[in-house]
């Protein structure tokens, strides 16, 4: 059955954030209404009759949430630096699935002077940073796994996400320069925002109140 023209629908991603995710909305009031993390499934209803969440990779919310076929979406804040999207606005940070995009080399290796090879999946993140300081780089795209590409001579230097320091520390590198604090992020789609505010707004106002109240 097609959910009716006042659904909202809300992707949210799978992995590391939903766990968090998924709390802040149940203080706001949304539940799914069956077990997210053993279903197959990747459409549920809740326990708002008017709101179903979608549930799938972080990487494809922009996706979603830029073609209006989701009205809200979870994601992190690495993923929308990437995604660079441009139809869809960025409404609250859920302040959870915390660290930080650095860029990361060999420990106690000095990068080569001129043009240096970056490996990452933050391939356009990449390009932007190193631009701006004025550096010529080579980009390697990733999938995963970028503690290995200098290691193994692919690059010079990767950017990627930190949190504890121990991936990098098991691998032998260091964290080099910082580029941003992430954090999970709502975003709504510019279209929900003119169809459906009047929905929006309260379920936006809750989540910043389970926000607040989270960690206190
Ligand atoms: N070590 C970490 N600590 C805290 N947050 C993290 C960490 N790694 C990733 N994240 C956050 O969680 C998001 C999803 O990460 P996760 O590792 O679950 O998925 P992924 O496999 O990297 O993404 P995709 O499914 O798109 O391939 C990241 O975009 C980032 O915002
Ligand atoms: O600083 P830490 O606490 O060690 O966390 C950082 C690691 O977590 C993420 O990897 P993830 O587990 O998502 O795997 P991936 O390399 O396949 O993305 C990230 O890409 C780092 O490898």
């Amino acid at each position: 059955m097609q959910p009716s023209s006042d659904t909202i629908t809300i992707a949210l991603s799978k992995g590391r954030p939903l766990k968090e995710t998924l709390p802040l909305f149940a203080a706001a009031g949304i539940e799914p209404l069956e077990d997210v993390h053993t279903s197959r499934k990747l459409i549920f209803e809740t326990n708002r009759p008017d709101v179903r969440m979608i549930i799938i990779r972080s990487s494809d919310v922009p996706t979603y949430v830029e073609y209006g076929v989701a009205d809200l979406g979870v994601t992190g804040k690495d993923v929308l630096m990437e995604y660079g999207a441009q139809d869809m606005y960025e409404l609250l940070d859920l302040n959870v699935s915390r660290c930080k995009l650095m860029t990361a080399k060999i420990k106690g290796e000095q990068l080569p002077p001129g043009k240096i090879k970056v490996a990452s999946k933050f391939i356009n993140v990449a390009r932007r940073y190193f631009a701006n300081q004025g550096r010529q780089v080579e980009l390697i795209k990733l999938y995963g796994g970028m503690e290995l590409a200098p290691i193994m001579n692919l690059a010079d230097v990767i950017v990627d996400i930190v949190d504890t320091g121990n991936t990098l520390r098991a691998n032998g590198l260091e964290t080099d320069e910082f580029i941003a604090d992430i954090s999970a992020r709502v975003i709504a789609s510019r279209l929900a925002l003119k169809m459906k505010d009047e929905k929006i707004k309260p379920i936006i106002e809750m989540l910043a109140n389970a926000v607040n109240n989270n960690g206190n």
